[in-house]
Formats: C-alpha cells, sequence, structure tokens
C-alpha cells in the first residue's frame, strides 16, 4: 500500500511533461550542453580520426539518429567512426573541453530511444572496431571491441565448442548488450549481461581510459572494491563508451530438446511457468506467447500454429536426463489443461521455430503498415506473473488495440509489442497509457518497469518512481562525478 502510494506520488510529481520550472526538474536535469560545432570542430576531430572517418552527411546522420524504437529521430551534428581506443579517447577529450554531446553506437537495435540524439552533437559509431581479442577457452571466457556482434562471436568461437548464450534475439553488439543491460530467451539458464561480464574497459568522457576490474583480470569472482562493471552495465552510453568486454562463455549443450504446446487460459500457461520453475527444472528457455502473438506469428512467417496461448520451450544438457526433465515438463503442462505439446525434432525446425519467436517485432509491426514497435518491457517476482500478465491481457482487449503479448516468463518478464503509428493520435494514446499502468502495475508488484531493454527516453518519468527520489539523487551523483560536463549521450536515464 504504502509502496503503490509512494508511486503514484512521484509519477504526479514527474508528469510526462514535467515542466522546466518545476524543482524536480532543476534537482534532477542535468543542464543541457550547449553544442559548438563549426567547421573548426569537425576539422578537429578529422585531425583525430582522418577524413573519412567524419561524416555530416544527411543520410548518415539520419541513419544514427534512430535505433528500433518508435521514438522520433533525433540527428547528431556529425558521425565520427572510431578505428582505435586513441580515437575514442581523443574525440572524448575534445567534446568534453569543448561541452558538445557525444553519444556512443553499437549497432542502433536498441528500443528505447538509446542512441537519438536529443541534444545534436557528435555520434560516436565504434562498428569499426570489431577485433576479438582473445578468447580462453578453457576459463570459458572472451574479450571482444566494440563492433563485435554477438552472432559473429558465436560463429567464430563455433570450432571451440562454446558459445556466448546472450540471445536478445537482435544481432546486436556485445558491448551495446553491456551498455543496456541486455538478456533475452536464454536468460533463465544462463544470465543476462549482469551475470556474464567479468570486466570492461571503458573510456571516460575526460579521455582516460580505465578497465572496471583491473587491466587483464577475467575472474568469476572479485571482491576487489567497487564493483565499476556493474556500474556501466546497463548504464546506456551515459557515463564512458566501452571500448573493450570481457564475457563468459560456456559449453555448447550435447543435446538440445524445444518444444510447444498450448493453452485455452492465460492462467494455466503461466501457472505451468511458475510450477515448473518451483520444481527447480533448469529450463534453458520458457517464453509464452498470447494467441494475438501466434496470430500474427502464423501471418508473418506463413506458420499453421493452433492460435491459442502457448509456451515455448527450449532443455539444454548432456543427453541424459534430459529426457527425464521434458517428461517432468510434460506432466505439468497436462496437469494444467495444456494441449498439443510438440517436440521439434531436428536442428532446422528448432532454428525455424526460434528465428520466428525472434521476428515477433517484425510480425506484429506488419499488421499496421508503416509502424514502429512500440515495447513494453515489464519484470516482476515470478510469483506475481500471473496477476499482472491477466490484468494486462483485460488492458489490451478493452482498449482494442493489437498487442500481442510475449515473454520471457521464466525471468517474470514480458512484453506487449503495439504497432505504434504516430499520426493515429487515439491509438498512439491508448498504447501510452496501457504501457504507463503496466509499469505502474509492476512496481506496485515489486518489479519494474524494464527488465532488459533500458530506460533510455520513454522511461525517465517511471525511474524516479522506481527507485525513489533519495536513489535517483545519488545515480545523479554518479553521473556528475564521472560526467561533470553532462556530454555522454545527455538526456538519456534522467530529464
Ligand atoms: C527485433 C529485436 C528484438 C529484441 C531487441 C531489439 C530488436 C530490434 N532487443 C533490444 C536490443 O537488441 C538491445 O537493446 C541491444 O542490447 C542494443 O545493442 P546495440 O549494439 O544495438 O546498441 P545501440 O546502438 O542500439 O545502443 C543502445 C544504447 O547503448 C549505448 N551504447 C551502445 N554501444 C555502446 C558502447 N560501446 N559504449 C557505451 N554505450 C554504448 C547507446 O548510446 C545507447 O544508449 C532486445 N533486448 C533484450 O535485452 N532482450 C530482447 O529480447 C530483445 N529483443
Ligand atoms: C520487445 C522485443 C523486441 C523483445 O524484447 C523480445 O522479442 O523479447
Ligand atoms: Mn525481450
Amino acid at each position: 500500500m504504502y509502496l503503490s502510494k509512494c508511486i503514484r506520488f512521484c509519477l504526479q510529481q514527474t508528469a510526462r511533461t514535467v515542466s522546466k520550472e518545476s524543482p524536480l526538474w532543476k534537482r534532477y536535469s542535468t543542464a543541457a550542453v550547449q553544442p559548438k560545432i563549426d567547421t573548426s570542430f569537425v576539422g578537429a576531430l578529422k585531425t583525430i580520426v582522418g577524413d573519412a572517418n567524419v561524416s555530416t552527411a544527411d543520410a548518415i546522420r539520419e541513419q544514427h539518429g534512430h535505433d528500433e524504437s518508435h521514438h522520433a529521430v533525433a540527428m547528431p551534428d556529425v558521425v565520427v567512426f572510431a578505428e582505435s581506443v586513441d580515437h575514442v579517447s581523443k574525440v572524448s577529450k575534445l567534446c568534453n573541453d569543448t561541452k558538445v554531446p557525444l553519444i556512443p553506437f553499437g549497432s542502433g537495435t536498441g528500443l528505447e530511444g538509446g542512441v537519438n540524439a536529443l541534444q545534436g552533437g557528435v555520434c560516436l559509431d565504434v562498428t569499426k572496431m570489431d577485433q576479438i581479442v582473445q578468447v580462453n577457452a578453457e576459463d570459458f571466457d572472451c574479450t571482444v571491441q566494440p563492433g563485435v556482434m554477438r552472432l559473429g562471436l558465436n560463429n567464430y568461437l563455433r570450432d571451440t565448442g562454446l558459445w556466448f548464450p546472450i540471445d536478445p534475439g537482435a544481432d546486436a553488439s556485445v558491448c551495446g548488450m553491456c551498455a543496456t543491460s541486455a538478456s533475452g530467451t536464454n536468460a533463465v539458464k544462463y544470465g543476462t549481461m549482469r551475470e556474464n561480464v567479468l570486466n570492461l574497459q571503458v573510456v571516460l568522457p575526460d579521455g582516460r581510459v580505465i578497465d572496471t576490474a583491473g587491466r587483464g583480470r577475467r575472474t568469476k569472482k572479485t571482491s576487489a572494491g567497487y564493483n565499476l562493471t556493474n556500474l556501466f552495465l546497463g548504464s546506456e552510453g551515459t557515463l564512458g563508451t566501452i571500448t573493450e568486454a570481457t564475457v563468459r562463455l560456456y559449453g555448447i549443450p550435447e543435446k538440445t530438446i524445444s518444444a510447444v504446446c498450448h493453452f485455452n487460459e492465460v492462467s494455466e500457461a503461466v501457472d505451468t511457468v511458475v510450477q515448473i520453475l518451483q520444481c527447480g527444472i533448469p529450463m534453458a528457455k520458457l517464453e509464452f506467447l498470447d494467441d494475438s502473438a501466434i496470430d500474427c506469428f502464423n501471418r508473418f512467417c506463413k506458420y499453421d500454429m493452433t492460435v491459442a496461448h502457448s509456451l515455448f520451450l527450449e532443455f539444454h544438457g548432456p543427453a541424459y536426463g534430459l529426457e527425464d526433465q521434458f517428461q517432468s515438463v510434460k506432466e505439468l503442462i497436462e496437469m494444467n489443461n495444456g494441449f498439443g505439446l510438440k517436440q521439434a525434432s531436428d536442428a532446422d525446425e528448432r532454428n525455424r521455430l526460434w528465428k520466428a519467436r525472434h521476428e515477433m517485432v517484425w510480425a506484429c509491426t506488419a499488421r499496421i503498415p508503416g509502424s514502429k514497435p512500440y515495447s513494453t518491457d515489464v519484470c516482476v517476482p515470478i510469483t506475481n506473473l500471473p496477476e499482472i500478465i491477466t490484468k494486462t491481457k483485460q488492458m489490451v482487449v478493452e482498449a482494442d488495440v493489437i498487442g500481442p503479448m510475449v515473454g520471457h516468463v521464466g525471468d517474470g518478464n514480458f512484453h506487449i509489442f503495439f504497432p505504434c503509428d504516430h499520426s493515429d493520435t487515439e491509438t498512439f494514446k491508448k498504447i501510452k497509457d496501457i504501457s504507463h499502468k503496466m509499469a505502474v502495475m509492476a512496481m506496485e508488484l515489486n518489479g519494474t518497469c524494464t527488465g532488459e531493454h533500458g530506460i533510455g527516453i520513454g522511461k525517465r518519468d517511471l525511474l524516479v518512481a522506481e527507485v525513489g527520489e533519495e536513489t535517483l539523487g545519488a545515480m545523479k551523483q554518479i553521473k556528475e562525478t564521472f560526467d561533470p560536463n553532462n556530454i555522454m549521450n545527455p538526456g538519456k536515464v534522467f530529464f
């Protein structure tokens, strides 16, 4: 009750359009930096990275002024392609000295407007720094530069029998995934980026280069001082530019079983998930798709799956015992009136199934031509999942909007994707309203407004409601310590 009152209070105080005159704005906003981008500034950039690595062309700026979210394009004044840590360091220092905004750019697959240059400035594209620095196969770790993409890394690793399992669906850069603290379908078994990053090299706004755990350190455990690695995970480019990440690897499982089953009631599917977890069955993937999601999926991927609430499941492990795990899950599915349980028998079928799951965003946006995805991303303790999913589903039905639900329910995390066309103001208002109510409901149920996509632009008002004013104040102090001139991705995470 107390929590919910606090949340409501904070939300009233920080209503979406916070007045710039309000004390809250003054306390929590970071002073806007005044870009000073003229020909001499661009010339200085060219001196650092070479003429060919600086672009002021509209097409390049437009491409770097947005991610995959519905947020309006906000173009940087100039795009710089860094080829080395030295480039990143010198460009950062230049921006800091001249108080020009600097926005790190990974691969632009974010869903919260993280790369949109709200105040213009320099977009720092790090995709040319694409070396796998080292693989320590016997220690199960590797170090990558910021341009290394997760699929490229897994292709490279294949012959070693290892893989990097964090799978946000999109082929994102590993360092971008650090910056948003990404996760996705495999987190039930392998955890999120937070559990899988051992060390980060970061260029601070003033050009200093640090290694969050110390140069070359790559232990699974450490008690040495503050956990700076974790501080940069989820920092969304607001504290520094990540130029190297050391991440954990895992053995490719000896056996994989994927399966699908269906339910008539949302509650039956969600109860099954909670019971699977409570029985301690070590699932690799435990994904919920509601009937509307299956319908989008069938239309887009030319599938003919039963249109009902569904669970997509995957088991990873040694061949011995995996079938037993499957049988235990089968019993729980049957106990909860699940039907149509089907194993994806071979790798092709499995890949087709998961490929389709990852294309849900496009399947959903294809329902309204010209729309962009508006994704929600709440996460609650697992026992509160049935309540929030049922209430959310009701809101979507009552609002009469297209809003398929997809969830990494094994983690208590789920999304409604709305195909969003800003020109349809009535629908857009309904979408924003549901999205806001979902976040408030999640917080009231001891959860979070974002399980994996981050705060970006759209959830800044929710952050204060989630963590409270004092905690937000502490976060702001950290920001001011690392970035006193507020050049790093200004306007993100905080107002
Ligand atoms: C179809 C589809 C499906 C999904 C998702 C996207 C899409 C398009 N995502 C979201 C997305 O893949 C995720 O946010 C990535 O981690 C972003 O990585 P990029 O390299 O694209 O960062 P991108 O370039 O989009 O940047 C994102 C943020 O990180 C910062 N940043 C990027 N590189 C940086 C660096 N080197 N140093 C410092 N800051 C940096 C940027 O400034 C920005 O604030 C997701 N996510 C998820 O967790 N689970 C999921 O299930 C999905 N599913
Ligand atoms: C919202 C989308 C992109 C997502 O995170 C997912 O498909 O899991
Ligand atoms: Mn997701």
